[in-house]
């Protein structure tokens, strides 16, 4: 494991709903008279889990569907978030921001998607009163349900947003540009959450323009893309737009086909505010130590390099400036 120095283990880009336990949807599953095409445990994982890497971004995302089949009630809901948290503590994470879409969860079993926010919640709440670690929540506008159903899982967030940092967009890129929701980042900027996009994942590095230009994103999920624009990446050098990299979840995409060739190294070059996440951690059996292995020993980055991420994880934040020195001070 690599070392961490006095910098907080900080991760921005972690799906709560691409993060249930195998072991927590095969549990839900029985307890909630759900069918499963496999016998036992074992058939299960390749079910749940990504076992080498997938053809495209919609196979990947495919592996995410079990999970959220099986919440068939709020309390199910509330017992998955808390978990998140506790597996966060557990892999020694200081700072998180989990991002989860109520529509998603609440969709197989049509649960009230204004109560599944408050469940994720509560059940965030009751992690935190536990464990020694801090979360902030990120809303997602799942964009492969469409722009109506983005209105109503936005109006949910909203709701509810006192208790958020900010808003993301996800899931089919290619086939749901952002221009398609511009009116929604509309509201969420008059609003006054923050915005991150996932962009240049599944789409050219036009998509990443288009989310900062026009839905005002202040930070860039993936943007694998980016690497090819030089303009724009000199744009998100001076305009402090980060890059959210997750080095297996690129891999497992298909987004990128050979680690030890990933962008990050281009973004560092450029003094870009680039950090390393880790996306859908129990989707990709990974945690956030194992991507800075990764980093460290496939892409080849320094100490110092590591470090910078590390630093840029703090600055990219959707932290206040005394929330980040309180973060910093409590790890050093
Ligand atoms: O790597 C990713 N790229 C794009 N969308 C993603 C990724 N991982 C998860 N989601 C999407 O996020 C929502 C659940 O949090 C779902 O819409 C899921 O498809
Ligand atoms: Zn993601």
């Amino acid at each position: 494991m690599t070392t961490f120095n006095k910098l907080p283990l900080i991760d921005l880009h972690r799906h709560l709903d691409g993060n249930i336990r195998p072991l927590s949807i095969w549990q839900l599953a029985h307890e909630n008279g759900i069918t499963l095409p496999v016998e036992n445990f074992e058939q299960f994982i390749p079910l749940v889990q990504v076992q080498n890497s997938e053809a495209n971004l919609i196979d990947f995302l495919k592996k995410l569907d079990w999970g959220v089949n099986v919440l068939s009630s709020l309390d199910n809901c509330q017992r998955v978030a808390f978990e998140n948290v506790e597996d966060a503590y557990n892999a020694g994470i200081n700072y998180a921001e989990l991002r989860f879409s109520p529509l998603y969860m609440a969709k197989a079993h049509q649960l009230p998607i204004n109560d599944v926010v408050a469940a994720v919640i509560d059940g965030v709440k009751q992690g935190t009163n536990k464990f020694n670690i801090k979360i902030n929540l990120i809303g997602i506008l799942s964009r492969t349900f469409g722009v109506d159903n983005c209105q109503i899982e936005l109006n949910a967030l909203l709701e509810h947003k006192q208790h958020l940092v900010a808003i993301d967009l996800a899931g089919d890129e290619y086939n749901f540009p952002g221009e398609l929701f511009t009116e929604h980042f509309k509201q969420v900027n008059k609003a006054g959450l923050q915005v991150t996009v996932h962009a240049g994942e599944a789409a050219g590095s036009s998509s990443v323009w288009q989310a900062i230009t026009e839905l005002n994103a202040k930070r860039i999920g993936h943007g694998v893309a980016c690497a090819h624009d030089q303009k724009l990446m000199d744009y998100m050098a001076k305009h402090e737009i980060a890059i959210e990299s997750c080095l297996t979840s690129n891999f497992q995409t298909g987004t990128i086909t050979n680690l030890a060739q990933h962008p990050i190294q281009t973004f560092l070059a450029n003094e870009l505010i680039v950090c390393l996440n880790t996306d859908d951690p129990a989707v990709e059996n990974t945690e956030l130590n194992t991507e800075f292995n990764i980093a460290k020993e496939i892409v080849r980055l320094t100490d110092n390099q590591i470090h910078q991420l590390q630093l840029n994880a703090l600055t990219a934040s959707f932290l206040s400036p005394s929330e980040k020195q309180a973060l910093k001070n409590s790890v050093s």
